[in-house]
């Protein structure tokens, strides 16, 4: 497991954001158009040869693998490749995680037909997704990373598509142990709640924090 370290401020960050955020929110889109299209199926080949060229010239240059998790000089986190938060990834809604207090990690996002389960409806997997990503968010508020070692999620009702809001934070400590809960909310109130033990591996655990974190 490798984290990269860019050779780049924050500022250069925002600006290659700027420049890439963009094209992923038009991939974006283009999943939902063709989730959704009614066109004549006699254009659906013209367009999958269309979409076919523009794969192919971002394929012109690209890496082996996937993107990483890349750090700035100033140890802000690029994981642009993310399937819950990723500034590349077009399969990510993208959720933005905001910081409250006492460590409280919260994220408002919309869930279009790109993450419909049931009719009308958000999908089991996708609801976790989003928990178990913000749950880690929270966990990692004290500054220690943690893998999810156990997450358990209860779906109380079934959640709509549209709007969600999610809030996460750790409860409590036991050696590289953290207890993590949060919920999802749709318009209609909380409709999963999960809770989960992240672990702080082996290589990290020289000092396991045991205070709640800022
Ligand atoms: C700020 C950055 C934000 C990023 C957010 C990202 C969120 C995304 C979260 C993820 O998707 S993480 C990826 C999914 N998870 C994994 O791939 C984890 C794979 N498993 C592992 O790497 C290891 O099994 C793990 C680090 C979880 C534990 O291995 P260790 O060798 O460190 O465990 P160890 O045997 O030393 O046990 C330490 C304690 O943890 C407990 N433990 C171990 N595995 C556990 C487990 N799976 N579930 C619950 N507890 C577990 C174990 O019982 C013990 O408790 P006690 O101290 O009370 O004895």
């Amino acid at each position: 497991m490798t984290f990269v370290f860019e050779d780049i401020d924050d500022v250069e960050m925002e600006r290659r954001r700027s420049v890439v955020e963009p094209l992923t929110d038009a991939v974006r889109d283009l999943v939902d158009a063709v989730i959704r299209t009614e066109v004549a199926e006699g254009e659906i080949p013209d367009v999958t040869a269309a979409v076919r060229a523009v794969t192919e010239r971002l394929r012109s240059r690209q890496s082996d693998g996937p993107y990483g998790v890349r750090y700035t000089r100033a140890g802000t986190g690029m994981p642009w490749g993310n399937p819950a938060v990723g500034v590349r990834n077009a399969v990510a809604p993208p959720m933005r995680v905001q910081a409250g207090d006492d460590g409280l990690r919260w994220a408002d996002v919309r869930l279009g037909a790109a993450y419909e389960g049931p009719p009308g409806l958000v999908h089991g997997g996708i609801c976790a997704l989003l928990l178990d990503h913000l749950l880690g968010e929270a966990a990692g508020a004290d500054g220690t990373p943690s893998f999810t070692g156990t997450i358990s999620v209860r779906y109380l009702r079934e959640t709509r598509l549209g709007p969600v809001h999610l809030e996460a934070r750790t409860d409590r400590y036991d050696g590289p142990k953290k207890f993590v809960t949060g919920t999802l909310s749709d318009a209609d109130g909380p409709s999963v709640v999960a809770d989960a033990v992240f672990v702080i591996p082996r290589w990290a655990r020289a000092t396991p924090p045991q205070e709640a974190p800022q």
